[in-house]
């Protein structure tokens, strides 16, 4: 008998994703009045990283924000085949929805261990044996002010509440921005083996970093999807990536 093989996500001829744990189509999102997203086509691959790309201000965070519901929107979004696109952002975190916010949103006033039991899903197994494992620092710093952490221990606390329940898909925004270089690592590293136990959608604007963990590659401009692919072949392309984030990526390592 032939052993089982199991299916690799495989780009089709458009771009997308052909096993995907998420996907979206034809999203439309509204701020204050404002249609920022405008249509986004995106498949976040059943495993691994997929990054969302672009400039700054074309509707990213507005894309993951109007997944989870945070914001009007309008299309289909479908969670393992799921209809998600009606329900209330608290429904869509309880079927597996993790979301760690740009601003990283922390109880300043509540202990780094409060901060990990208000996250507590209920209904959820809570993965605290993995939480500690990757980030040590928060089991010593368990009794400390989370507003006395420095930005790059918030963002571990951030990433640890979504992390604490099991999720069938992460939606991550921006972890590295506005951290030092050690830090950027440090972060890159605990994404990475976060992404062996649950696909993520990551935005990310520091390359390397995409170059390092991203499997596919969605990219927007002026609210519009207008690539997807696999990640290293768009940083490979360098007229590609400056037609489309305004910055030229050369071959492996360069970016
Ligand atoms: N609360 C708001 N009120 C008005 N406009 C908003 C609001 N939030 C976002 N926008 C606008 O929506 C557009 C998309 O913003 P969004 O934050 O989704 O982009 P982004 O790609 O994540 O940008 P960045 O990379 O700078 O974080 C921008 O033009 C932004 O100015």
């Amino acid at each position: 008998m032939t052993p089982a093989t199991q299916s690799e996500p495989v780009a089709t001829a458009t771009g997308q994703v052909s096993e995907a744990v998420l996907s979206v189509r034809g999203l439309q999102a509204h701020v204050a009045g404002q249609q920022v997203v405008e249509h986004v086509d995106l498949d976040v691959a059943a495993t691994g990283v997929t990054a969302l790309l672009g400039r700054n201000g074309v509707g990213k965070t507005s894309t993951i924000k109007a997944v989870m519901g945070l914001i009007g929107r309008s299309g289909q979004i479908t969670l393992e085949g799921r209809d998600i696109a009606d329900l209330p952002t608290h429904k869509v975190a309880q079927l597996g929805v993790g979301y760690v916010p740009e601003d990283r949103e922390v109880f300043s006033a509540l202990t780094v261990t409060e901060n990990l039991r208000i996250a507590e899903r209920k209904g959820h197994d809570h993965q605290y044996d993995l939480v500690y494992d990757l980030f040590p620092e928060l089991k010593e710093r368990g009794s400390q002010a989370a507003g006395t952490l420095s930005g790059g221990q918030q963002q571990m606390v951030s990433l640890a509440r979504a992390l604490l329940n099991t999720n069938r898909v992460l939606l991550i925004d921006e972890p590295t921005k506005g951290l030092a270089p050690r830090l950027v690592q440090e972060v890159g590293q605990v994404l990475a083996r976060a992404a062996e136990v649950v696909p993520v959608l990551l935005v990310e604007q520091n390359l390397q970093v995409v170059r390092d963990l991203a499997n596919h590659a969605v990219v927007l401009t002026g609210g519009r999807s207008v690539h997807a692919g696999p990640a290293a072949e768009f940083l490979n392309d360098p007229d590609l990536t400056q037609r489309l984030l305004g910055v030229s990526t050369g071959a492996e390592g360069a970016v």
